[in-house]
């Protein structure tokens, strides 16, 4: 069409490498095309097309070269040239690209050497040089204490000269480099790494690509310099998620030596990197109209279906390569009037043109714009200005720990904000817990309180407070502790406190809740076995789980931790099940077990889950120690409300008491409360209902404090006060099983004609019995042995 006439075709050379074993990266090329479709869609060179001719690099120098040559020598002429990813390839590349006056962007080689403006003076890139890594490392050398370091390099530019520039930020900032050492890329590193080893600095700055890598990493593990007592700090923008592993079939030879894949996960671990990032996270547009978001969505679906699908690999790269193609298109759209004053068009550059290339050179220099991987601009060397992230390989994952902004030179790191709310948190449930202790040991005399076993309250508690203080220890980071004998010492005292506390405090608490269901159980199920009675006094026992805090195997830890929990909880459920029937809800606390039980299955299922599957350290702490807190809290409030308002509500009927102290005897007792009711529902909206809560409500408390009597006269028979009553042996026994048959039918009793009955045929025998026990009581005693309680 004559529209298709007056467009211009203008075309630009570029490099990929696209196969390999380590550089398949057709992602770079699939992003360079995705840019070039919507900087059209976009009509951004208005009247032009935008197209790419492009040679497969193979992230080989010499076939680098071959590419360039053959771009420049073959139609149409390439106003720019685009590439490549490796240094290696990139640096010949660029000094060849000045002789025909060209402009190269690269949009992911990190060599220093390519900051020099006299070797590459036309030279630009989108991703930082491999430089700006030097500083976000030694923020981590200072947050972690860690002042002598050894430094390993791969024999190529772009980690050379970083060792160079790293020894020199060292003297700044008196971090103490102990050794330098470096091995050639196809090289067993074993010379290199011994010399480290004999040096003594677990604190290792490496630089090398992903195969060397691997080698060094095999090489340390067989010289003993394994994590978590050496630290690496590498590079991070090696494709892939596990680049550590081995490309080839088999296991990764090294020399005389091999490493199978287990060994490098293992040597992985802990490995710190620090390289730009993938994308912006921020959620501005950016300069193609979308927000990073979107674009990695629009990427993703045009990656599937691309040309060049089958090259997929670096797709980390991505982000770089379309934001540095964007550069190329913005420079050469700025470029248009500026060349028109010059009496010169982009479809008519010529190689060699000073002219153009000045103009092309100035308007990239100035560009500013955000990308999608961040603001994108150049300093005076062409380098990019930005922000690098500090990530950490843990459990297989690169998880993000710290950003680092070039401009302001600060950090920040991840967990700054997000672990401190774990410590005023559980600080406030500790205060909640304090409050019940006293609340618990202030009315420990009071009978509703005293039947609940107030000393296996305290254990509850303080298996509580045990909870809440293992959130912060969990919030703690003990790499902070530095790798010092003291630090490493240190760091595994933390590691074994986070785990026992929570341990401890779990067993504590429901152990001795259970306790109590026990008791319960076999006070009202195993009349024979009377003698098994534990006593309140502080004598129940707590069966600790035997678990030690060893990392070498976390299957079976991890197992044993869930199993005796498990067997604990499945344990508690059982007898929770088998008293529910117990009509002695003061003491009763099955409902709550069960609830408690309910609450903690779900919380620490749901943490487990969050624990395997959140590689996120912020993420995973929040999760984790809310999980921690809410299930704490919870179940001490089960445990303990209900608790409080029986005091309050035996406070009501103990006042209805003593407004006539003579009706105290039982019998009486029941018909006043069911006249009181009965008086009461006269006013009330619903009576019936009011009348049957009333009396269902006050013959708890009743029952109550009978259930309590009975273990006041189970004391005093057992402590044989009993016998100064009677020397004749065998009435000890004999009023002992009719106590405890009379235990069992009172608190069975659930209505009140259960009750009238039970009190008519039995008040007699009480009431001689009480008698007779009166005699050898205290007045204290003798004050609540009454029943009801004045
Ligand atoms: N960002 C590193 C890419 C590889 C290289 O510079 O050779």
């Amino acid at each position: 069409s004559s529209d298709d006439q007056a467009i211009k075709n203008i075309t630009i050379g570029a490099s990929f490498p696209i196969s390999g074993a380590d550089t398949t990266w057709g992602d770079c090329l699939m992003a360079a095309r995705f840019a070039l479709d919507q900087i059209k869609d976009q009509n951004l060179l208005s009247g032009y097309r935008l197209n790419m001719e492009w040679g497969n690099t193979k992230c080989d120098a010499g076939t680098g070269m071959k590419v360039l040559f053959d771009l420049i020598h073959n139609p149409p002429q390439k106003l720019m040239i685009l590439g490549s990813a490796c240094s290696p390839v990139t640096e010949p590349m660029a000094q060849t690209s000045r002789e025909f006056k060209l402009l190269q962007i690269s949009y992911i080689s990190a060599s220093p050497a390519l900051n020099n403006r006299e070797t590459y003076p036309y030279f630009f890139r989108a991703r930082a040089s491999e430089s700006k890594r030097i500083l976000p490392s030694f923020e981590i050398f200072k947050r972690f204490n860690w002042t002598k370091i050894a430094i390993i390099t791969e024999t190529i530019n772009l980690y050379t000269l970083v060792a160079n520039e790293v020894v020199k930020v060292a003297n700044e900032t008196k971090t103490e480099i102990v050794t330098s050492t470096s091995f050639d890329t196809e090289e067993d590193p074993q010379k290199a790494i011994a010399k480290i080893k004999e040096s003594q600095v677990r604190i290792i700055y490496a630089g090398f690509y992903p195969k060397p890598g691997r080698r060094v990493l095999c090489r340390a593990y067989h010289e003993g310099l394994r994590p978590p007592q050496y630290v690496w700090i590498g590079p991070g923008w090696f494709p892939g998620p596990y680049w550590w592993r081995n490309r080839e079939d088999g296991d990764l030879i090294v020399g005389n030596i091999t490493c199978n894949n287990t060994v490098m996960d293992f040597m992985a671990e802990g490995y710190f990197s620090t390289d730009p990032p993938l994308t912006w996270d921020g959620n501005k547009t950016t300069v193609s109209n979308m927000t990073s978001e979107e674009w990695i969505k629009a990427y993703n679906t045009y990656r599937k279906y691309d040309l060049y699908a089958k090259y997929a690999g670096g797709y980390n790269f991505a982000g770089y390569v379309y934001d540095a193609t964007w550069a190329v298109a913005l420079t050469l759209n700025n470029s248009i009037q500026r060349l028109a004053k010059k009496k010169l068009t982009l479809e008519g550059f010529t190689y060699g043109n000073v002219d153009y290339l000045e103009v092309f050179t100035s308007e990239m220099a100035k560009l500013q714009f955000l990308g999608v991987t961040g603001p994108l601009s150049f300093t005076k060397t062409g380098d990019r200005i930005g922000i690098t992230v500090i990530r950490r390989v843990q459990n297989h994952s690169h998880i993000v720990i710290a950003k680092y902004i070039d401009q302001s030179a600060k950090v920040i790191w991840d967990d700054s904000i997000n672990y401190i709310w774990g410590t005023p948190a559980s600080g406030f449930g500790i205060v909640l817990a304090i409050i019940l202790l006293r609340f618990n040991v202030s009315y420990r005399e009071d009978r509703a309180i005293k039947i609940t076993s107030p000393n296996i309250n305290i254990a509850i508690i303080c298996g509580v407070i045990l909870c809440y203080i293992s959130v912060p220890f969990l919030g703690l980071d003990s790499n902070i502790l530095g790798i010092s004998t003291y630090g490493m010492y240190a760091h595994s005292l933390v590691c074994r406190i986070r785990i026992w506390l929570l341990l401890l405090g779990f067993m504590m608490g429901f152990s001795a809740l259970f306790t109590k269901t026990w008791r319960l159980y076999v006070i009202f199920t195993n009349k024979t076995s009377r003698k098994q009675k534990t006593e309140e006094n502080g004598d129940f026992k707590i069966v600790y789980s035997i678990t030690t805090c060893v990392t070498k195997h976390p299957a079976i830890w991890q197992s044993l931790m869930l199993g005796s929990n498990g067997i604990l909880l499945l344990y508690g459920l059982a007898l929770a099940w088998k008293t529910r029937n117990i009509a002695c809800d003061v003491a009763n606390d099955s409902k709550t077990i069960g609830l408690a039980v309910y609450s903690v299955c779900v919380f620490s299922s749901t943490a487990a889950l969050i624990g395997f599957t959140v590689t996120q350290p912020a993420v995973r702490f929040s999760m984790i120690a809310l999980f921690i807190l809410l299930s704490t809290t919870g179940s001490m409030y089960l445990i303990f409300l209900p608790k409080v308002w029986m005091i309050k509500d035996l406070a009501r009927v103990n006042s209805t008491q003593r407004s006539n102290e003579a009706d105290s005897e039982p019998g009486k007792l029941i018909e006043r409360h069911l006249h009181h009711s009965a008086s009461r529902s006269s006013i009330m909206p619903d009576p019936k209902v009011y009348k049957l809560q009333d009396e269902i409500s006050e013959l708890k408390s009743l029952l109550a404090m009978k259930c309590q009597r009975i273990e006041e006269l189970e004391e005093s028979l057992l402590k044989s006060k009993i016998s100064t009553i009677t020397n004749n042996e065998d009435t000890i026994p004999r009023l002992h099983s009719e106590l405890v048959e009379d235990a069992s039918n009172s608190c069975r009793c659930k209505s009140a004609n259960c009750w009238k009955s039970y009190f008519n045929q039995d008040s007699q025998e009480i009431s001689s019995y009480n008698n007779s026990y009166l005699s050898v009581q205290s007045p204290q005693q003798r004050r609540v042995s009454f029943l009801p309680k004045d």
